[in-house]
């Protein structure tokens, strides 16, 4: 119950549905259609061709000539496998999907899987094939990860993949299972997550691997407890943000922080000195942390996406080698960001689900020059071993142009700032660069790159001098076959490229003038091309980057300006600021893109704008709740016990605070990182944070309570058991009837005790909770991980609950029934007040879908 399980309302839910990438429903017009030409033509290769009304098969384009020959040069397969890697990305990929282990269901999910589906799949099988449609992955731990390889022609006509397939569907809307890409599941698991890990996400949305990296914050936490450590969720993209929002609202974790930064430009939460003073800033105790640092960072960066060719055949078309050369500079960045806000000691997993070297080893390659030793590749070859995957490569060219490019000094006069030294294996510059300020470093770098010690971990030879033959492919002498290339046909998947770092020592300081301010940078497009490689900047405690364009082809990249003075760019920002812009509170989470900058608000005329007196434009302000009156009420009406922590842990988004709609419960860590926020001047662009607790009841009968906070669901799991008050301990008949009939009137629960609790309770919200195996007891009650508990609603006659329909069918199906007689399909057994109370529950249900 550590992470919990959220019964959000079904408005949420369709605008996840509708928003978020399904990998499993393709427009008949591409996969779906290639899939079921293809079953045709299996089954009957002639019969199309004799048909006139029904056309002969012709394929989806599934080919590009540039590709074929960008991928056979760079030697990402043997010459040998090139015929099977091409036909696997010509076939459909299959499913896959992960169960969530902080699901109160988890165990069953499984064990239904393994037990129910595979077995019954197997029996019915002919072939042999159905046995191969669900599996577990095997590299993934506790069979927690699964893989399904059917059909949509097979799902239609077999029985027991049609109930599987109903059973996925549901599963998934619910929150206890996420369709995921088998490959990208991987990334997380090489960050070796532990509970008490400060987690940044840097690109984030749609958030499938921030589910997996809260499960890891989540495990092994005990009922009702938080872990110590966190996950920061970061985006630019506000559309995509608003999904990961959704996406991880099925956790209900109140160690989330989600934001909307540019990933390279993530702020470290310095104590700004114009807010020395907590008691300024509304905190009650200065946090322990005096700058946000973290002990994992994900870098699941921007690419070109080619290694999804399987799932998003209309790469096919678009696909061109400039993708993976455009990306490659913002793709160092935000990896040399990640590191900078890696704690020493950290580690950083870098990934990409692109096969092109130019975004994957050739950007581990510059960051490690550019860390000097400070960062090194970690072997993980001993970590997953059935997971099968290739060394990174040591070797590849650049195509530009039609050309192909050995080496810099290969790059015409005319594309040098386009093609950049860092995108060959050496990143060397060569002689080109030496009349320039950015040289400097580079040869710098190069020499200390040279003189690096063993020590730190990386054997840092003289790349300079590796190569003397300048026409030959170069060849990184960095350690970069402890990268991992995840090949398509390898195991039936996308294409992955991962790369795991570890933070040894502080980042290296370069001191390096900026171009941009002195006004060289547009003179020469040789000078923003290698000034590229000068980007990472020291202020006394910490290491930022500052300017760095990095080729013509980033032209779509927003700018990136330094953030290394801070209370200019406050004073810029106050001067930008349009006071008009009014803060509403949108406490769905939902966060609103500013006008006409879709990706990221806080690049403006070419400088980042920070905030307006302390928030961010078009992002509502993250307020400590501190109304003791309320709080009180909220204690006595639930009888909260004194052992679970209130103080600084509750949120709003809304400054005026006396007519806040809901309150957010964030765990320790969030605490100490917003605290550390306001006295950093906010520099974080929060969208989420922590998980809904309470909400303002605003219907007639809600105001009539002694308390008008209800709790939500997706508080509930964490505040159980530190309730004492407003409890029903529920036979297994009553529950259900109450799933199932949504509100009963006291005189028809069939347990004469439960009756009478009922009616004792005070009118407003209380908690059912289901008593397992006929246990009778109140007062020796235990609520565990595996406590089914529901908000309902104590009305004047009646009880009513308040959870969404697809919650109530859920908890149904998994409700233990042990019952003589199934009451749940027999309608003469609905209660004599069922009728009447419909009409009420409908009332209720619209309640909820209004409130979320
Ligand atoms: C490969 S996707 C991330 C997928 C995600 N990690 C997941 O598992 O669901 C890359 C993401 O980077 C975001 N992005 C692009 N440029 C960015 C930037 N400069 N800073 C932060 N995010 C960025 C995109 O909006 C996109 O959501």
């Amino acid at each position: 119950m550590g992470g919990g399980r959220n019964r959000s309302s079904r408005t949420q839910r369709r605008h996840f549905k509708q928003g978020r990438e399904n990998v499993w429903k393709r427009n008949k017009s591409d996969s779906e259609q290639q899939e079921d030409n293809q079953d045709n033509k299996n089954n009957n290769p002639d019969e199309n061709s004799n048909n006139p009304t029904n056309p002969p098969w012709e394929p989806l384009t599934t080919q590009n000539p540039s590709f074929d020959e960008y991928y056979k040069e760079q030697g990402v397969v043997a010459a040998e496998e090139w015929d099977a890697f091409m036909e696997c990305l010509r076939t459909a990929l299959p499913a896959a999907f992960r169960i969530n282990s902080s699901s109160p269901f988890y165990n069953d999910i499984r064990s239904q899987l393994e037990n129910d589906f595979m077995k019954s799949l197997l029996a019915e099988g002919t072939d042999g094939s159905e046995m191969e449609a669900i599996r577990p992955l095997p590299w993934y731990p506790d069979n927690l990860a699964w893989h399904s390889n059917f059909s949509r022609k097979q799902l239609r006509k077999n029985q027991t993949l049609e109930r599987f397939h109903s059973f996925l569907k549901l599963e998934n809307e619910i929150g206890n299972i996420t369709r995921q890409e088998a490959v990208s599941m991987v990334p997380p698991l090489f960050l070796d997550v532990c509970p008490h890990h400060f987690v940044l996400d840097m690109c984030a949305a749609p958030g499938s691997k921030t589910f997996q990296l809260l499960e890891m914050i989540h495990q092994l936490t005990s009922p009702g407890s938080l872990p110590n450590g966190l996950v920061v969720a970061n985006d630019v993209d506000i559309q995509r943000c608003n999904l990961l929002i959704h996406q991880t609202k099925r956790m209900s974790t109140a160690n989330l922080i989600v934001t909307t930064h540019e990933a390279q430009h993530f702020p470290s939460c310095h104590h700004n000195r114009s807010c020395q003073n907590a008691s300024e800033c509304g905190i009650v105790t200065k946090p322990d942390i005096s700058q946000l640092l973290f002990d994992r960072v994900l870098c699941d960066v921007p690419c070109s996406g080619d290694g999804t060719l399987r799932k998003a055949p209309d790469i096919w078309r678009k696909w061109n080698p400039g993708m993976g050369n455009g990306l490659h500079g913002l793709q160092i960045l935000i990896a040399m960001r990640g590191l900078s806000l890696l704690k020493v000691g950290g580690r950083m997993v870098y990934s990409t689900c692109s096969m092109n070297p130019i975004e994957n080893e050739a950007v581990v390659a510059e960051i490690l020059r550019r860390c000097k030793g400070s960062v090194e590749l970690v072997d993980v070859s001993s970590e997953l071993q059935q997971l099968v995957r290739r060394p990174g490569l040591k070797k590849w060219k650049v195509r530009d142009k039609g050309l192909w490019l050995n080496s810099y000094r290969d790059v015409p006069e005319n594309r040098k700032a386009a093609v950049v030294p860092s995108m060959f294996p050496t990143g060397r510059t060569f002689e080109d660069i030496s009349d320039n300020d950015c040289a400097i470093s580079t040869e710098e770098l190069c020499t200390k790159i040279s003189n690096g010690n063993s020590e730190d971990g990386i054997e840092l030879e003289d790349d300079s001098v590796a190569n003397t033959n300048l026409s030959d492919v170069e060849e990184s002498t960095l350690p970069l076959e402890h990268c991992m290339r995840i090949a398509p046909h390898d195991q039936n998947t996308g294409a992955f490229f991962i790369a795991v770092l570890h933070k040894i020592s502080a980042l290296p300081a370069v001191q390096k003038k900026s171009l941009r301010s002195t006004g060289k940078l547009s003179s020469s497009k040789n000078v923003q091309a290698q000034n590229a490689t000068c980007e990472v900047k020291e202020d006394t405690d910490f290491i930022e980057i500052t300017d760095g364009p990095v080729s013509e082809a980033d032209a779509q990249v927003p700018e990136t300006v330094s953030v290394s003075s801070h209370t200019d760019e406050m004073a810029e920002a106050v001067l930008d600021a349009d006071p008009s812009i009014p803060s509403k509170e949108n406490e769905a989470g939902d966060i609103q893109p500013s006008k006409g900058n879709k990706s990221g608000p806080e690049v403006v005329g070419g400088k980042r704008k920070l905030q307006v007196q302390g928030k961010w434009i078009g992002v509502d302000p993250v307020i400590f709740y501190r109304d003791d009156s309320i709080v009180s009420k909220i204690k006595e009406f639930y009888g909260i016990k004194e052992s679970f922590p209130f103080n600084g842990h509750l949120v709003t988004r809304n400054s005026d605070t006396s007519h806040v709609k809901r309150i957010y419960y964030v765990s320790n860590s969030v605490k100490e990182v917003l605290e550390l926020n306001l006295l950093a001047g906010q520099q974080l662009k929060i969208a989420s944070v922590g998980v809904k607790m309470f909400e303002r009841q605003t219907s007639k009968e809600g105001t009539a309570s002694a308390c008008s906070f209800r709790i939500s669901s997706e508080g509930l799991p964490l505040l159980l058991p530190h309730v004492t008050k407003q409890i029903l301990y529920a036979s297994t008949v009553d529950f259900k009837h109450l799933l199932q009939y949504k509100s009963i009137k006291f005189a028809d629960f069939t347990d004469a005790e439960f009756r009478s609790q009922a009616s004792n309770l005070s009118l407003g919200c209380c908690i059912l909770v289901l008593i397992k195996d006929n246990q009778k007891a109140p007062d020796t009650y235990q609520v565990d991980a595996s406590s089914t508990a529901i908000g309902c609603w104590r009305g004047r006659n009646s009880i009513s609950v308040m959870v969404t329909a697809i919650d109530c069918q859920e908890l149904l199906e998994r409700m233990p029934m042990h019952l003589e007689t199934d009451l749940a399909s027999s309608e003469e057994n609905k209660p004599s007040s069922v009728q009447a109370a419909e009409a009420v529950v409908e009332m209720k249900d619209a309640e909820i879908k209004e409130e979320n």
